[in-house]
């Protein structure tokens, strides 16, 4: 193993999930102890944003992995720290949705997740920007940007609450007309969600984009223009099933760079996170652009020294 992959350091952010009683420190050394030659150093976030900084830190002072120990939030923020450093990130799944580390094969047990951190397999992902920000998982606009920022301000977290809004807010809100330039193509129409998935799913097998390839230099764009009732029920039970894209719920499109405009200012989130709002979207996506570790069986293995 190159040595700088046996230097970790875990980046924890301690409101991510539901579970508070988590003994990152007792489960590290049980599993990784003093056998595997690693060094291992745990830095807790003080506040929102202060991931990235740890992890831009982690990465000039020779740590050779990052671990982002939280939930699609903290590997956003992670990861943007990551960027451009060659440095790998690595994820300890600890959120409510955990949409990276489960398309890419994490265990979400953490015995199971730590101990891929023995020897880990390293291959580089693609990643997303909206209007130059980073993303990983998906990003998007509409109603799921909007309930991501009612949930925010929700009080509590996890899956829970997460569907008592968005069962709240679906009486509320209202689809608004967009035109989208993407693959040499314009569309104009209502948007109600129009999101843009470099990996499967929104977190907890909620799968938007299922055929979506998190390698293959491009972005999945699922459109949902309008959401009756009925319609509603079918995206649902799309999401949980996996079969979206044949439901005739959505419409699905592959870019690598997307334009957007909206006729009215439009909330959006980055990996599941409200990340504010805007009329204009440029989406693109950087291929490869950040290695990561993968659990057992996923993709093809490449060095990185
Ligand atoms: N110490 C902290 N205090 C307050 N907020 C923090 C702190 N550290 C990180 N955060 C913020 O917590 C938010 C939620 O974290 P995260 O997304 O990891 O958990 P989650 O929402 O439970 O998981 P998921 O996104 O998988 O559903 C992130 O937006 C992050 O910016």
């Amino acid at each position: 193993m190159p040595t700088s992959l046996s230097r970790l350091c875990l980046i924890f952010n301690p409101i991510s999930g539901t579970n508070r009683n988590f003994d990152l420190q007792g489960l590290l050394n049980a599993v990784l102890g003093k056998d595997y030659g690693l060094h291992y150093e745990v830095r807790a976030t003080q506040y929102a944003g202060h991931a990235e900084e740890l992890a831009r830190e982690a990465a000039a002072q020779g740590f050779g992995v990052v671990v982002a120990v939280g939930g699609d939030g903290t590997v956003n923020e992670v990861g943007r720290g990551l960027l451009g450093t060659g440095v790998a990130m690595a994820v300890l799944p600890r959120g409510s949705g955990n949409g990276l580390a489960r398309h890419l094969g994490i265990p979400l047990r953490p015995e199971a997740a730590v101990a891929l951190l023995r020897r880990p397999r390293v291959l580089n992902i693609d990643v997303g920007r909206l209007n130059g920000r980073p993303f990983f998982c998906t990003a998007g606009l509409g109603f799921d940007a909007h309930v991501s920022r009612m949930f925010a301000e929700a009080g509590t977290r996890g899956l829970s609450t997460y569907v008592r809004v968005a069962l709240r807010e679906y009486q509320r809100y209202r689809p608004c007309p967009v035109e989208i330039e993407l693959a040499d193509k314009q569309i104009q129409t209502d948007c109600y969600v129009l999101a843009f998935a470099n990996a499967a799913q929104y977190g907890n097998n909620a799968y938007i984009a299922p055929l979506a390839d998190i390698q293959d230099g491009l972005l999945d764009v699922c459109l949902i223009n309008q959401l009756p009732l009925w319609r509603a029920v079918k995206v649902a039970y799309g999401l949980a099933a996996g079969n979206l894209p044949t439901s005739g719920a959505a419409a699905y499109h592959t870019a690598h760079t997307i334009h957007v405009r909206t006729e009215r200012p439009l909330g959006f989130h980055l990996d599941g996170d409200f990340a504010g709002e805007s009329a204009d979207f440029s989406v693109a996506l950087e291929p490869l652009a950040l290695p990561v570790v993968v659990g057992e069986g996923f993709g093809n293995t490449i060095a990185v020294g």
